[in-house]
């Protein structure tokens, strides 16, 4: 059985890298430390300007006579240039690197064209799109590189792809990490836990070394809770409070499901958490969302619809989704991701809150200790979050919850060699991956 697609090692890894700054598209091929044009760029006049960064804001851009004369710069992209651009860029804020992993599959492939455009980060955030392949994926990250110069996004300033986590990864201050193996046919979930294990505590290994000491991670390959402990406890020197698995998608849904049974628009939904494993037993709860600002119970009546057909809606969309499209969800779980990083990096508006997997530890519930679960968070905007506290928890809300937690101390109990914390043990319960997610 093949462990894993990626085997890291640097000596045989091929970064390619298209940089705006310098209006080349080259490789970098670290073996042989020499680069080589493979075509002119053809882009705007941003194929021309330099940028220098202070502290807080990239400066106006300046024309070099340097780069003017290149013989990659050419035609009309150089005699163009507009001195407008200067302006349009004097207030950008410093460039930001954000390392994708999984770059050539399915969800990148919506959610790299949005980072590009300024949806997540903003319009005044230039960014610098580093991705991260399998060797079996990299001509189609090559692919992926070429659509996203074609888009000519004036906030992207650098692509780079490589197959080592340990170069991707340099000073990442955002870690998207999408790449993980698929189930196989007949393959036992402890031996996905296994390979995607490996997958994730080298990259928590390679983040440790390399990534910003602020990095925010976020892990969305699956089982996406046990692979963001494995890779929160494999980087010792970031905190364990950066790493997010992806519960968002759950929490969309599950808003959207609400807002169809009352009949109203999904954006009249808040306060609604995703406890627990991002699987068949993560609970959504409908005791602390709010429609309209009023407990959900007061507006839908149906007790017996939410505690069985909304929850079980909720937790098996994804299978749903997959017999009626051929595939797993890719495009709202992109969005989702947006989402996500966007909660952490806004301000969470009054009263509200949003779903995020989290490390619990000293978290207010009386969750387990040690794992990583889906909980109501808050932020203030600045990448960093706090748990909720006034949520109320009922008899059948814990009961749930428990489920979850036992469910996920099974995984830890499962992947106990790759946190370092002694032999595996798998007795994992009844399989719960979500269907088409897996
Ligand atoms: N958390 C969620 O809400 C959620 C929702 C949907 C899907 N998912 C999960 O996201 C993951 C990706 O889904 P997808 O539809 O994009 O899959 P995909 O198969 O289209 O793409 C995955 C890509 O990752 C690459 N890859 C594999 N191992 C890698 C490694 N070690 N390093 C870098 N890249 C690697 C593959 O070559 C492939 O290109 C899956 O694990 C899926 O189950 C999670």
């Amino acid at each position: 059985m093949a462990v894993a697609e990626f085997t890291p090692s640097s000596s045989s890894s091929i970064i390619k890298k298209t940089s705006l700054y310098s209006s080349q598209l080259f490789y970098v091929s670290t073996h042989q430390k020499r680069r080589f044009s493979l075509r002119p760029l053809q882009k705007t006049h941003y194929a021309n300007i330099c940028c220098s960064v202070t502290s807080n804001e990239v400066q106006a851009p300046v024309v070099t006579n340097d780069l003017k004369k290149k013989p990659e710069c050419f035609g009309v992209f150089c005699l163009t240039y507009d001195l407008k651009a200067e302006e349009e860029t004097s207030c950008w804020k410093k460039l930001i690197n954000v390392s994708v992993s999984g770059a050539a599959g399915m969800i990148a492939n919506h959610l790299l064209f949005k980072l590009a455009a300024g949806e997540v980060f903003g319009p005044d955030q230039p960014i610098a799109l580093k991705l991260l392949g399998s060797e079996r994926s990299i001509q189609a990250l090559e692919g992926v590189a070429m659509e996203l110069e074609d888009s000519l996004y004036p906030l992207l300033r650098e692509v780079s792809i490589g197959i080592d986590p340990y170069e991707v990864f340099q000073d990442a201050e955002w870690a998207l990490l999408i790449g993980a193996k698929p189930r196989g046919p007949g393959m036992e979930r402890a031996d996905l836990l296994d390979i995607n294990g490996q997958i994730f505590a080298e990259q928590g290994k390679a983040l440790n070394a390399v990534a910003s000491r602020n990095v925010k991670v976020i892990v969305v390959g699956n089982p996406c809770n046990t692979n963001a402990l494995i890779c929160l406890k494999n980087a010792p020197d970031i905190s364990a409070k950066n790493f997010h698995a992806l519960t968002r998608l759950d929490e969309n849904r599950a808003k959207c499901q609400l807002a169809l049974k009352a009949g109203v628009f999904y954006d009249k939904v808040s306060n609604m958490t995703i406890w627990g494993n991002h699987s068949t037993t993560q609970v959504p709860d409908f005791l602390n969302a709010k429609i309209n600002g009023f407990p959900v119970k007061e507006v839908i009546r149906d007790t017996k619809w939410l505690e069985e057909e909304f929850t079980e809606k909720v937790q098996k969309r994804g299978g749903v989704l997959i017999q009626k499209w051929g595939r797993s969800s890719a495009a709202s779980t992109a969005v989702s991701v947006v989402d996500a990083i966007r909660s952490l990096v806004t301000p969470t508006p009054e009263g509200d809150w949003f779903s995020t997997g989290v490390y619990t530890d000293g978290n207010p519930y009386g969750i387990a200790e040690g794992i990583v679960f889906s909980m109501p968070c808050r932020s203030n905007g600045d990448g960093d979050y706090e748990l909720v506290k006034d949520v109320i928890i009922d008899d059948y809300l814990r009961s749930r919850i428990k489920k979850s937690e036992d469910e996920l101390l099974a995984e830890k109990r499962c992947v106990a060699h790759r946190t370092g914390e002694g032999i595996a043990v798998c007795d994992l319960p009844g399989d719960t991956m979500l269907p088409g997610e897996m």
